[in-house]
């Protein structure tokens, strides 16, 4: 596993198109399941876990390659309906596939799914919109078995509007005779984009980006071509390193309105920010500015996805900001590596407070999950120095090559594939080694 290098302290200036959007891909891999036939994922991320999900389409029985930029799956010759556990502990998505293979075969064999260490991330909501549309799920010693001779359309009320469980459960009705009403569902963008990639295949739901998700079950679906929505929070992530770093840049192929919250944020801050239809624009010329608590929140409030990023953009900033991490019990992992540059950051429970400090130092930092990874490099480019991020497996996760975006905005950034045995790596004439590489 390779590390980054990111000589910092230099202002930005560039432009780049958004990826497309991990969490709106990987629900949508495991629902061309349902197509039964042919689709083409257009603007689809090359990221890890969209290899994850090819793995598992694969091992079901299923093909998948990538053709002239788009993956095609097809999903006509499918015989499998069992995930092995280490396919289904590579990934979160990987439960999203449930819902599709129940739907497809009546019957799925997995276990319970991977993805980052943000705390307890239980999957009874799931099982229990599985269970209300008439499948009978055993736990067996973490396998979970799970049959249904006929799904039945049924009304859901989600006790909280989790984004998986209403991904799993649109799945899921559609394979189901009759309605079925998703109450208080999740209303990412990315639920939206798998119902506009399901109506294209075939299937009728309305309701997604609302509270209720309406599912009419029981059609054949066909394949189609999709392409996918841009990557909000690989977005964020890059409005947060020109606001850390300073400078001016612009992101195309994104809808603005996705990140109004992300963006507010920000404007509070100190950046100049203009946003079009599909493209946003940034400028940070003096030193950010505190701004009012920021409070993660399901869609359309502040994502948590993008409380790292943002939270590394603050570091710099004059006075305090609050954080309030509202999704996830334990989502503050990033915090101990950005002290290793100087950041003044203590957290309590599920608040952190950042105080603004005038410098950061290049450091050598360890990702301790995706979006931690992203802030660390979002901190290394405000930071004077070299500073060296490791544990790259997490950011490879979600961004198709971060550091490709970055230099894009003229950021100093190398990816370096370790050399050095294991342990020696940030061995002083390890890393006089690699800093020789780096861009200038
Ligand atoms: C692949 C994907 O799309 N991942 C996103 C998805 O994750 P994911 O779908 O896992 O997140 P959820 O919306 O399900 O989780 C939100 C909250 O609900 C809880 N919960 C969830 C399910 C359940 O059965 N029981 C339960 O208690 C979770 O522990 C968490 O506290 O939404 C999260 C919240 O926006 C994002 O951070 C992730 O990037
Ligand atoms: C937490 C995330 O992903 P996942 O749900 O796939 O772990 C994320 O994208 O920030």
């Amino acid at each position: 596993m390779g590390i980054l290098l990111v000589d910092g302290g230099r202002t930005l200036q560039g432009q780049v198109e958004v990826q497309g959007a991990k969490n709106s891909v990987l629900p949508i891999l495991a629902a061309t399941i349902l197509a039964c036939g042919q689709c083409v994922i257009e603007h689809c991320p090359r990221l890890r876990d969209v290899d994850a999900s090819i793995q598992i389409l694969r091992h079901l029985g299923c093909s998948a390659q990538w053709e002239s930029g788009a993956l095609v799956v097809d999903t006509a010759r499918m015989n499998g309906c069992s995930i092995p556990d280490e396919l289904m502990r590579e990934m979160r998505s990987s439960v999203i596939f449930l819902g599709a293979v129940l739907a497809r075969c009546g019957q799925a064999e997995l276990s319970y799914p991977g993805g980052c260490e943000l705390g307890p991330r239980p999957i009874d909501l799931h099982l229990t919109a599985l269970r209300a549309l008439g499948a009978d799920i055993e736990d067996r010693g973490g396998t979970l078995r799970c049959r249904a001779e006929k799904l039945c359309g049924a009304e859901l009320v989600l006790s909280l509007p989790s984004v998986g469980a209403t991904e799993n459960a649109i799945l899921a009705a559609c394979g189901a005779e009759g309605t079925t009403v998703i109450c208080n569902a999740a209303r990412e963008p990315e639920i939206m984009d798998l119902q506009e990639f399901l109506v294209k295949c075939g299937a009728r739901i309305h309701g997604a980006g609302s509270s209720t998700v309406t599912v009419e079950g029981g059609r054949k679906l066909h394949g189609c071509v999709h392409r996918c929505i841009a990557d909000r929070i690989a977005a964020a992530t890059l409005l947060s390193a020109v606001a850390a770093a300073g400078g001016e840049a612009v992101l195309t192929g994104v809808d603005y309105r996705q990140l109004s919250t992300v963006t507010a944020a920000l404007s509070e801050a100190g950046c100049r920010i203009r946003s079009q239809k599909s493209t946003i624009s940034i400028v940070r010329r003096d030193r950010l500015h505190c701004i009012r608590p920021v409070r993660t929140a399901p869609y359309p409030g502040f994502p948590t996805d993008a409380q790292a990023v943002l939270m590394a953009a603050l570091l710099r900033s004059e006075g305090a900001t609050v954080f309030v991490e509202n999704i996830f019990e334990n989502r503050y992992r990033h915090v101990d590596e950005l002290a290793r540059m100087g950041a003044d950051i203590r957290v309590e429970g599920r608040v952190a407070v950042v105080c603004g400090v005038e410098t950061l130092h290049g450091a050598a930092l360890r990702s301790t999950d995706l979006r931690g990874g992203a802030a660390l490099c979002v901190a290394a480019l405000a930071a004077q120095g070299c500073s060296r991020i490791g544990e790259l497996q997490h950011i490879d996760r979600g961004y198709e090559d971060i550091a490709r975006d970055l230099r894009a905005l003229g950021a100093s950034v190398l990816r370096v594939e370790s050399e050095e045995p294991h342990g020696e790596e940030n061995k002083p004439e390890a890393q006089a080694k690699r800093e020789i590489r780096l861009p200038v």
